[in-house]
C-alpha cells in the first residue's frame, strides 16, 4: 500500500460578530470594509470616511438589529454554519469517507487561519477550498482566495489543493432550492409571485467582469425551469445596497414597494446566494423589506429559508466535495 494523501474540507463563509453590542459589530465591520476586494476605493479618501462616519455611526445602529434577530445559540450565520460543519462531517463519516471538515470565516471567528491550522494538525495534505457562496462574485469568493494565499505564503510545504469557485447552475442546489419552494408552497399555498433576491453588489464591479449578476440570473432561470413557472410568475432583485453609488438592479426594496400596484399582493420571497440564514435575510428580508410589502397594499409574504443544514445541501456539498477527489 502507497501512502495514502489526507484530504479535508475547508468550508468558508463571511463570518458574522461576536455579540450583538456596538463594539463587537465595529470590529466585524472594520475588518470587513477594510478588505480591498469589498471596498476598492483608494485609502487617502476611504479611510476617514469609514473610521469617521461608518464605524462610530453605522455600528450602533447594526447592533440593534443583529439584536432582533440573534438566538440563544449565537449569531444565526454562526450557528447554521457549525451545523453545516457537524452535518457534512457525519455524512462523510456515514459514507465511509474519512476527511475531516473545518469552518472559516472571512472576518472575525473561527478564521481561516485557524481552520487551516485545525486540517493540519489532523494531518491533511490536500485541502479542497468550499466557499459557501454558490454566486461567485470578486467581494466574496476572491477575498476567500485572498486569505488562502496570504495563508500558504507562510508555509514552506504547501498543501495540494482545489478551490470550488462557485456552484451557482449545479443541479443538486437547484434541486435542493426546488424542494425548499415546494415545501412552502405545501405548507402555505402557491403564492401570485416567486421573487428571488440576491444580495447586490456595486454594478461598476460588473462592468470590471465580475460574473455574479450573471450567474444570480442563470440560477434563477434554472429554479424557475425546476418548478416549471411562467416568466410572470418569477422575478430576480437585488438587496443589501451600501454606499451611494449604483448597485446591480432591480433593487428588492423598491420592487416589494412597486409590486402591489401591479396586483401582486401575494408572493414568496427566496435568497438563493445567502447559503445560511443570517441578519440579511431574518432581519432585511423577513421583517424590513416584509414591511415595505406590506405597508404598499400587499396581503400575503412568506419568506422561504436559507438551505442552511438541511439534508438535500447537505448532500450537494458532499457532491461537490467528492467530485474533486475522484
Ligand atoms: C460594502 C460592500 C459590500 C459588498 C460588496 C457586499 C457583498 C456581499 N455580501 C454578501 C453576504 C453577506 N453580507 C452580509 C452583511 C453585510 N454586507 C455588507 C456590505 C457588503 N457586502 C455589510 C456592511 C454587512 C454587515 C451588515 C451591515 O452593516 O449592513 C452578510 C450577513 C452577515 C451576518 O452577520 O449575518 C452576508 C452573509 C454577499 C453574498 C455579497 C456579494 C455577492
Ligand atoms: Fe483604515
Ligand atoms: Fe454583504
Amino acid at each position: 500500500m502507497g501512502n495514502k494523501v489526507k484530504t479535508g474540507v475547508l468550508l468558508v463563509n463571511l463570518g458574522t460578530p461576536a455579540a450583538p453590542t456596538a463594539k463587537a459589530v465595529r470590529t466585524f465591520l472594520a475588518q470587513f470594509l477594510h478588505d480591498r476586494r469589498v471596498v476598492d476605493l483608494t485609502r487617502w479618501l476611504w479611510c476617514p470616511i469609514l473610521h469617521g462616519v461608518i464605524l462610530p455611526f453605522r455600528s450602533p445602529k447594526v447592533a440593534k438589529l443583529y439584536q432582533s434577530v440573534w438566538w440563544e445559540e449565537g449569531s444565526p450565520l454562526m450557528v447554521v454554519s457549525r451545523r453545516q460543519q457537524a452535518a457534512l462531517s457525519a455524512a462523510l463519516q456515514a459514507a465511509g469517507i474519512d476527511m475531516p471538515v473545518a469552518l472559516g470565516m472571512s472576518y472575525g471567528e473561527p478564521s481561516i487561519d485557524s481552520a487551516w491550522q485545525e486540517l493540519k494538525a489532523a494531518g491533511v495534505d490536500r485541502v479542497i477550498i468550499l466557499p459557501l457562496y454558490p454566486q461567485y462574485s470578486v467581494s466574496t469568493t476572491a477575498s476567500v482566495f485572498d486569505s488562502w494565499a496570504r495563508l500558504m505564503k507562510q508555509e514552506r510545504r504547501l498543501p495540494a489543493f482545489r478551490f470550488i469557485r462557485d456552484y451557482h447552475d449545479n443541479h443538486g442546489y437547484i434541486r435542493a432550492l426546488a424542494e425548499s419552494v415546494r415545501a412552502s408552497w405545501q405548507e402555505h399555498g402557491q403564492t401570485d409571485l416567486l421573487l428571488l433576491s440576491y444580495h447586490g453588489i456595486p454594478k461598476r464591479f460588473e462592468n470590471q467582469g465580475d460574473p455574479y449578476g450573471h450567474q444570480c440570473h442563470r440560477t434563477s432561470e434554472l429554479l424557475a425551469a425546476e418548478l416549471g413557472l411562467e416568466p410572470h410568475q418569477w422575478r430576480t432583485t437585488f438587496q443589501s445596497r451600501f454606499g451611494r453609488e449604483e448597485w446591480l438592479q432591480p433593487y428588492t426594496d423598491e420592487t416589494m414597494a412597486k409590486l402591489p400596484a401591479e396586483g401582486i399582493k401575494n408572493i414568496s420571497v427566496i435568497c438563493p446566494a445567502f447559503s445560511a440564514d443570517c441578519l440579511e435575510t431574518l432581519e432585511e428580508i423577513s421583517s424590513e423589506n416584509k414591511a415595505y410589502f406590506m405597508e404598499s397594499g400587499g396581503e400575503t409574504y412568506h419568506y422561504i429559508p436559507a438551505l442552511n443544514d438541511n439534508p438535500e445541501h447537505i448532500r450537494m456539498m458532499m457532491d461537490l466535495v467528492c467530485r474533486e477527489i475522484a
